[in-house]
């Protein structure tokens, strides 16, 4: 320890210092690797982005819900080879309980609606913000947690349920003004790969597996793709034919190949016929290589992608119509969507679409000499009861350092208890940005 002896050897006299810290090194003051601290000015940009999805999910008329962060494992085991599985962020608890900090929203809102069971009606439209985590190795130094906004409709069988999804989507982009010709939608159907599978009497409880595999078909080289797909048991020819179908460009094309009975052309011009009436034909595509890496979804799929080629998927979503049943629940159909906290501020920041957000304080109060203190309390707490936001200055300070901090917290006006004024129960008040000054009632202060 340093006693005050040491400062310098003024008088040499030693006095023990009232903190002793020998028994401990300064703590890494950092947050855990991958994760975030959120300071002032980052968390006004996250209740920007939060506010948006909200009142977003508020004008589709969705209600919000929200789970523990931390579940059981096993609503996230799953043998489809999912990366999401690869990286669960589990572990044994005290209890020997095997649980996990949730990678994902969906299992836990179908865990809800199971619970819920009758005595909830469908449709359920829910939405949800809530913090994600995944544990990756420190190789790849990237971020273990971010937020995700998730809206859900639960008992809708029908496209039109994915059709108002991706209109809410449209929705918060316009909003912050991101337009069609900055982001579009990828469309597909999974239905597309079912009714291949089937042709080539690929098991059923392979698909899952298979579409896991097939939503890497642009990030590992295809020869990779075809060992994996083989490795599941499925021919040469059938993974060829796979490869062909998810090359095609057009929902005609496609038609060709398939033949125009089965549901996935039906349900594809259906949401695309629907996307008109919504009024956002322009931001969505169909492109037959989407399929998404989540194991569950079982019919149209969706992600939002930067049109100039430079981001990761900014969202994504689909119909996944067997969850519920494989948790034991009810053949309740679902669809909905998850939107990262990272992906769209990387592209507001390329947009140059980051709003710019200071800490607004419409007073700042003061006392002018120190037997004031209790009178700018109170002074205070009648603007505040008014509903005025008020930083009180709450030790004796020089003017010179409350301009200072009215400037930094960017406050409107100054208000001072000078003792004069006080005594007719009146104020003066400053107002920074014109430099009027003024005394006033402090019951006429509004
Ligand atoms: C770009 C980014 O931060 N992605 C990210 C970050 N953390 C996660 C945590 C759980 C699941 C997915 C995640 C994805």
């Amino acid at each position: 320890t340093k006693l005050n002896g040491g400062g310098g050897g003024r008088s040499g006299s030693i006095v023990a210092p009232l903190v002793v810290n020998e028994d401990f090194q300064r703590i890494d003051v950092n947050p855990p690797k991958g994760t975030r601290d959120f300071p002032p000015e980052d968390m006004r940009l996250r209740n920007w982005l939060f506010n948006h999805f909200k009142e977003v999910s508020r004008l589709f008329g969705y209600e919000e819900v929200d789970f523990p962060v931390l579940e059981t494992e096993a609503l996230f085991i799953r043998k489809a080879g999912e990366e999401i599985r690869d990286q669960l962020y589990c572990f044994e608890d005290r209890g020997n309980r095997r649980v996990a900090l949730r990678p994902e929203l969906t299992p836990s809102l179908a865990r809800l609606v199971i619970q819920k069971g009758k005595s909830v009606s469908l449709p359920l439209k829910w939405f949800a913000v809530g913090q994600c985590w995944r544990y990756e190795r420190m190789t790849r130094g990237r971020r273990r947690e971010h937020y995700q906004w998730n809206m859900d409709i639960i008992g809708v069988p029908q496209v039109t349920a994915e059709a108002e999804l991706i209109s809410s989507i449209v929705t918060f982009f316009k909003r912050i003004g991101i337009t069609a010709s900055d982001v579009g939608f990828k469309v597909s159907s999974r239905k597309v790969l079912q009714e291949m599978l089937r042709k080539y009497g690929v098991p059923e409880n392979l698909f899952g597996r298979v579409c896991v595999i097939i939503d890497k078909i642009e990030k590992i080289p295809v020869d990779e793709l075809k060992k994996e797909l083989g490795s599941t048991g499925i021919s040469e020819d059938a993974i060829e034919q796979l490869l062909l179908v998810l090359s095609v460009k057009s929902l005609d094309d496609l038609e060709e190949i398939l033949g125009g009975a089965g549901e996935a052309i039906a349900d594809l011009k259906q949401l695309f016929s629907l996307a008109e009436k919504f009024g956002y034909s322009e931001w969505i595509q169909f492109d037959a290589s989407v399929v998404r890496g989540l194991a569950y979804y079982t019919g149209i799929v969706f992600e939002g992608f930067d049109r100039k080629g430079k981001l990761r998927a900014i969202c994504g979503g689909g119909r996944y119509d067997r969850l519920l049943s494989t948790y034991g629940g009810d053949d309740i159909p679902a669809c909905g969507f998850g939107f990262g906290d990272a992906v769209i501020v990387e592209l507001l920041k390329e947009k140059d679409l980051l709003p710019e957000l200071g800490q607004e304080i419409e007073n700042i109060v003061c006392a002018l000499d120190k037997d004031l203190q209790g009178a700018a309390a109170t002074v205070a707490t009648a603007l505040r009861s008014k509903g005025q936001t008020v930083d009180l200055v709450l030790e004796y300070k020089p003017l010179k350092w409350v301009f200072k901090r009215a400037d930094r917290v960017n406050a409107r006006r100054l208000v001072l208890v000078g003792k004069k004024e006080w005594e007719d129960g009146s104020v003066s008040v400053k107002v920074l940005s014109s430099g009027e000054q003024f005394q006033v009632k402090l019951n006429d202060l509004e």
